[in-house]
């Protein structure tokens, strides 16, 4: 769009934020793309991206600054020379690195007047968050699952991104459905992947018998394990895979039937009896992968896959005797056994059978990308950009795209929160503490001293503890020999008489003249320990109030030793 239309729309003062500002794009995926497209379509030109993968054929159908030919090729280097055929002009910077390195650090992430993730997963977003907190630069945050998606915007004084906790979804299933009684086709898979796969190829789950289990169970699971010892020796060898088939999908299945109390109110299964097919020949490939294979099928590329994969096991085990395997939804033999392998026990237990496309979205918990989620998330995002850069914060939103239920409308719009007092990432002091490395630990408890951190001090760097009142020992050794260095961040805390002048700090380490860059310190929250039914305390990242409890709590801590 030329500048005329630009100031048409957004009026002269906004038009010239725009073309000052310089902005950080993280990730050049999905929302990325979009995102790049409308950065440079509004006028803004300069830009860094940075991204640490390359791209892959999958990406394609919504990646669209991607084609084939630049398959393998990074993702942030192929976005910007795409990026670029919209305006030559702009200035784009690219970086085919993680966002993670140590070289892109607080400096880097000051020279930005705004970042903007768009990110596919947690522990990167959160490092962002932390990072644009410490910088004090805005952060544009997005994120989408099939129809679902969702913008914000986090500056000082307003929700970081950890202020929210973030729930952790894994979906489990009763042991007992997954190995007795399956009655979804996810159970089948899940069967396929996790107990067959890891049996025969990778590291198989340990059953353990339990303190309640009766004299009867615990020779039954003996006499399982021996079983399963036998059918792991044999694979690789010709009569694996029908060895494996008779066990599983026959001798198994009669052991469940003659637990009767199983199947009162449940369809009884059927063992399947080993028969001759014909050997499968793969022709179309896309009728293997999206229609349902037929029960011949399924068991020839059962016996077929196991055979293969076995062949691998044991070359690789030549070399490495614990070799294992780990299921890959993107290995097209691990993905062919795990959907002969869920069919046929569907067949079995009554059960609808799937499709590979199908199982392998299951398996790979995989919720299919859509090109026009991320197109909205990604508009929603340059509307946020343009409000933040032009001072007009306090008419900032969350936006939210929800699809379902009783929902009237897709896109919703929530007012901004303030922060919330008991965030254990933005009720912290981010502060840059300027230091020559060669200098003693105690020059660096002088300068706290000098910022008016009274009472008790515990500095601590990740998960060691450098210094508190209980262990001075590393005071006389240098910063460097502590493993101190630029871009180190630093845990500190105080313990004082009076609450409101405890503080928990984060100090970001450079090497300098001794100066310390700060603003007004914000006391510590003050959050009781959450005990659980054990007596122990919960896993939480929260601080508590006496600061030798302060330590992320179930994390080990050991004071370094120089010796
Ligand atoms: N630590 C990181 N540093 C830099 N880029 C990252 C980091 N973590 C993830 N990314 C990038 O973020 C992008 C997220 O995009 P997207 O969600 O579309 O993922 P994808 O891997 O391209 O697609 P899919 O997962 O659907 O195959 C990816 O290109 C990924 O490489
Ligand atoms: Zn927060």
């Amino acid at each position: 769009m030329n500048s005329e239309s630009l100031t048409k729309i957004f009026g002269k003062d906004t038009v010239s934020k725009i073309h000052s500002s310089k902005v950080l794009v993280v990730g050049a995926g999905g929302i990325g793309c979009e995102l790049l497209k409308n950065l440079v379509m509004t006028g803004f030109h300069n830009i860094e991206i940075i991204d640490l993968d390359t791209i892959d054929l999958s990406n394609l159908n919504r990646q669209f600054l991607f084609q084939k030919q630049h398959i393998k090729k990074p993702k942030a280097v192929v976005a910007r020379e795409s990026v670029l055929k919209f305006n030559p002009n702009a200035k784009i910077v690219s970086h085919f690195a993680s966002v993670f390195d140590e070289k892109y650090d607080l400096d880097w992430f000051r020279s930005f007047n705004l970042v903007m993730n768009a990110l596919d997963n947690i522990a990167a977003r959160r490092h962002v968050n932390k990072m644009c907190l410490a910088a004090n630069v805005p952060l544009v945050e997005s994120g989408t699952a099939g129809y679902h998606g969702q913008v914000s915007v986090h500056f000082k004084d307003i929700t970081c991104y950890d202020c929210v906790p973030k729930p952790i979804e894994k979906k489990t299933y009763p042991v007992c459905t997954i190995r007795s009684t399956p009655s979804e086709p996810i159970h089948c898979i899940v069967w396929a992947k996790n107990y067959l796969f890891n049996t025969l190829f990778g590291v198989p789950e340990e059953e353990e018998p339990s303190p309640e289990d009766n004299a009867e169970e615990v020779s039954n699971l003996k006499k399982e394990a021996e079983a399963l010892k036998q059918m792991c020796e044999s694979i690789g060898k010709p009569d694996a895979a029908v060895k494996v088939f008779n066990k599983v999908f026959s001798a198994d299945i009669k052991r469940l039937l003659s637990m009767e109390d199983l199947w009162k109110t449940r369809q009884k299964p059927i063992p399947l009896e080993f028969k001759k097919v014909k050997e499968f020949k793969q022709a179309d490939q896309l009728k293997f992968d999206q229609t349902v294979w037929t029960l011949e099928e399924n068991i020839s590329i059962f016996l077929q896959t196991i055979d293969e994969l076995g062949k691998l096991l044991l070359k690789e085990r030549v070399k490495d005797p614990k070799y294992a395997m780990s299921f890959d939804k993107d290995d097209e033999l691990a993905l062919n056994f795990v959907t002969a392998t869920a069919n046929l026990r569907a067949h079995i237990f009554h059960i609808e059978k799937k499709s590979r496309f199908s199982v392998k979205e299951m398996a790979g918990n995989i919720i299919p990308a859509i090109a026009t989620t991320n197109a909205i998330v990604a508009g929603m995002m340059i509307v946020l950009a343009i409000k933040v850069l032009s001072n007009q914060k306090d008419q900032c939103q969350y936006s939210f795209l929800a699809y379902g239920g009783d929902r009237t409308h897709y896109l919703m719009n929530e007012p901004l929160q303030k922060p919330n007092p008991k965030c254990a990432i933005c009720s912290n002091n981010y502060v840059t503490i300027t230091i020559e490395l060669d200098k003693p630990l105690s020059a660096l408890v002088e300068l706290l001293r000098e910022m008016n951190i009274d009472g008790d001090l515990t500095i601590q760097d990740q998960h060691r503890l450098l210094y508190d009142i209980d262990f001075e020992d590393n005071l006389g050794f240098s910063l460097s020999s502590l493993g101190i260095k630029k871009g180190t961040q630093l845990t500190i805390t105080n313990d004082d008489d009076e609450d409101s002048k405890n503080y928990s700090i984060i100090a970001f380490i450079k090497e300098g003249e001794p100066s310390v860059e700060y603003g007004e310190l914000k006391p510590r929250p003050i959050v009781e320990p959450v005990i659980n039914d054990n007596g122990k305390r919960e896993g939480s990242e929260l601080q508590h109030k006496n600061t030798k409890e302060i330590l992320i709590i179930g994390d080990e801590f050991e004071p370094i030793s120089l010796d």
